[in-house]
């Protein structure tokens, strides 16, 4: 059974697209207050399950329930609530980096300032009033980030939210997502870089060919990789 603090909730999640099983009976339960990692090498079937908790995906069979509302069901609020970082964002190229922020900030009805989110993600003044198309992709993914921080949600979905960034980028990126988390967010990423699961998140779901394996801590992830026959991809594949 669910308890209060659960934040998400899969039950059998399975997606199929034609010939292919994208992913299959997936049951996770994601609780209030934790970083929480989807590990798995291109294909495993991450993006899909996120773009299912999103409403982007209906499954094709079971259920997943996201801050308390059925994802098939339309919820007028529940954007507000949750911040989303996508591996496919995108910018318009003719707004500058502070437009971007205060469409977030319009879009979510929030009240913060743009400048206090662009400095969080070390965007200075200067960069953000240039347009977004002459951004590098490291800049382009610190200011989609900051786009997911708009709000303070409940829920952070970060979907490979590192993959771009330079290594003191990744550093800083993992400081905000623990300062998200001591502000009572609960975070919610993908990677296939098991050094950045192991260093960021709570608990980790090993994800492989449309499944979820185990659920294992940072602390026992390397032991349970190098002793489970099943986990030779991770043993081949670590950082
Ligand atoms: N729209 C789609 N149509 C057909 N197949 C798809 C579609 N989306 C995903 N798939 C397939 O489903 C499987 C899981 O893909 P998914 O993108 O969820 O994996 P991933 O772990 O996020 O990988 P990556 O890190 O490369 O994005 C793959 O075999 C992929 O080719």
């Amino acid at each position: 059974m669910a308890t209060n603090d659960t934040v998400i909730r899969t039950e059998g999640l399975t997606k199929q697209f034609g010939e292919t099983i994208a992913i299959s009976d997936i049951d996770l339960t994601i609780t209030e207050n934790e970083i929480f990692g989807l590990l798995g090498p291109n294909g495993a079937g991450k993006s899909t399950v996120v773009d299912i908790l999103l409403d982007h995906l209906q499954p094709s069979i079971g259920t997943a329930t996201v801050l308390g509302h059925d994802s098939r069901i339309e919820s007028p609020t529940l954007h507000e609530r949750i911040g989303i970082l996508g591996d496919d964002y995108t910018h318009h190229s003719g707004m500058s980096g502070i437009e971007h922020i205060e469409f977030a900030i319009a879009s979510k009805d929030a009240d913060e300032s743009p400048d206090a989110i662009l400095d969080r993600v070390g965007i200075d003044p200067e960069v953000a009033a240039r347009p977004a198309g002459e951004y590098s992709s490291a800049l382009a993914q610190r200011l989609a980030l900051g786009m997911a921080l708009v709000g303070d949600p409940d829920l952070l979905i970060l979907d490979e939210p590192f993959s771009e960034l330079e290594p003191t980028g990744v550093e800083e990126a993992h400081d905000i997502v623990r300062e998200e988390l001591d502000h009572g967010t609960t975070v919610v990423l993908t990677t296939h870089r098991l050094d950045q699961a192991e260093a960021l998140c709570d608990r980790i779901g090993l994800m492989k060919d449309g499944r979820v394996l185990m659920v294992v801590t940072p602390a026992t992830l390397r032991d349970t990789i190098r002793t489970n026959p099943n986990l030779a991809w991770w043993r081949d594949h670590s950082v």
